[in-house]
């Protein structure tokens, strides 16, 4: 379904000894070099010589983020603080400009992009692109969430947001998601797909008590009860468990990263989302970077599963691809470094590797 080639090791060495002879120790800008390696290999995949790579200065050219809505049924289960009329009253505030997530890309220079992509009141809004899948999941404890053609369907429908991005010149994308509902529709996500207990995957979203825990690990430890038999098969899980977003961002990070795009991954709910695109295809972990550590239980075994550090530890538990966003100023940093520091023998300094 998606053909994602692996990213090509063969330039690897070049690169790590571009970064080495810096006048720096070596190591000394720590995870800014593993990033900058990671996005200089995303970036050069159609060149196809040493000498080409070495004089390449891969850059961050259109950075967009698109936030993904979409209401779950399972809400209604009072596993949220909210009630999923928040998840369209967020659109209108996405659309207007007034949410954290726009304020961060409108400071750090994102274009940033809002999809109804299945939500309670349909958004008449021009500046909210529609790709609804429906107006909201069945409880995911009690029904499959929705039926695999509307997964298809979002995944087409995501593909062809995704695409529009890139033919607009951007090479760098991160995706965001609205949904009343949704850290429990992430977690039995992560339980399902790495077996863990729901327990481990349940956490506060949006700040609910310790009760509403306890009853979140129950909803949780239902739909996993009725749904494993589909557990083997990544599709199937997603429409048993996901949700609209979900299921958009999943299909979107395999779009981009079938197009050779550098995928920032956000938070609990965006990771989720990674995490099964991981088991759709493998191949599509070599273009994901990994933004930050979310204060969601759960999410640092979910990175672990991934082989993810993440570069931001902020007790963020915001989503919407805040954490996405903030990351930005480090990657373009990581590539400054890159291209502009003087080497060892540019800058007359004894070498010290
Ligand atoms: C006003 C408001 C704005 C938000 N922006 C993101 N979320 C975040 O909280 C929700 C997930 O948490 P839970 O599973 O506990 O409902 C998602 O919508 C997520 O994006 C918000 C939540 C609220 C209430
Ligand atoms: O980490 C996240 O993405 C997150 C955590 C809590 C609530 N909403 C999102």
């Amino acid at each position: 379904m998606f053909n994602i080639m692996p990213i090509d090791q063969q330039f690897s060495a070049v690169i790590q000894q571009k970064i080495d002879l810096k006048t720096k120790p070596l190591g000394a800008l720590g995870q800014l070099e593993s990033c900058a390696k990671q996005l200089t290999l995303i970036f050069s995949k159609q060149l196809d010589s040493e000498q080409a790579l070495v004089a390449f200065k891969p850059v961050i050219s259109n950075p967009s983020l698109v936030v993904f809505a979409g209401d779950h049924g399972v809400a209604s289960q009072g596993v949220s603080i909210a009630p999923s009329s928040v998840t369209s009253q967020m659109v209108a505030n996405f659309a207007a400009g007034g949410a954290a997530i726009n304020v961060f890309c409108r400071q750090l220079g994102w274009q940033l992009e809002v999809v109804d992509a299945g939500t309670l009141n349909t958004s008449h809004d021009k500046r909210v692109h529609n790709q609804r899948l429906g107006e909201i999941t069945a409880p995911l404890n009690t029904e499959m969430a929705m039926s695999l053609s509307q997964v298809e369907k979002g995944f087409a429908l995501a593909k062809q947001r995704v695409h529009s991005l890139y033919e607009q010149g951007c090479n760098t994308i991160a995706f965001g998601e609205m949904g009343i509902g949704n850290t429990t529709s992430a977690a039995a996500l992560m339980a399902a797909i790495l077996s863990l207990p729901a327990s481990q995957c349940v956490g506060k979203g949006t700040g609910v008590s310790d009760e509403v825990i306890a009853k979140k690990i129950k909803v949780v430890e239902q739909a996993l009860q009725l749904h494993q038999a589909h557990f083997d098969d990544p599709l199937m899980t997603l429409a048993a468990l996901g949700g609209f977003e979900i299921v958009q961002i999943t299909g979107a990070i395999l779009a981009a990263a079938e197009l050779g795009m550098a995928v920032i991954v956000d938070g609990f709910i965006c990771t989720a989302a990674a995490l099964v695109a991981t088991r759709i295809n493998a191949n599509a972990r070599d273009y994901m970077l990994f933004a930050h550590a979310s204060d969601e239980q759960g999410h640092k075994a979910m990175l672990n599963a991934l082989h993810a550090t993440p570069l931001l530890q902020l007790d963020l538990r915001l989503g919407e691809g805040t954490g996405a966003a903030l990351a930005l100023p480090l990657l373009q940093a990581s590539l400054a470094f890159y291209n502009d520091m003087a080497s060892f023998a540019d800058a007359n300094v004894e070498q010290v590797v």
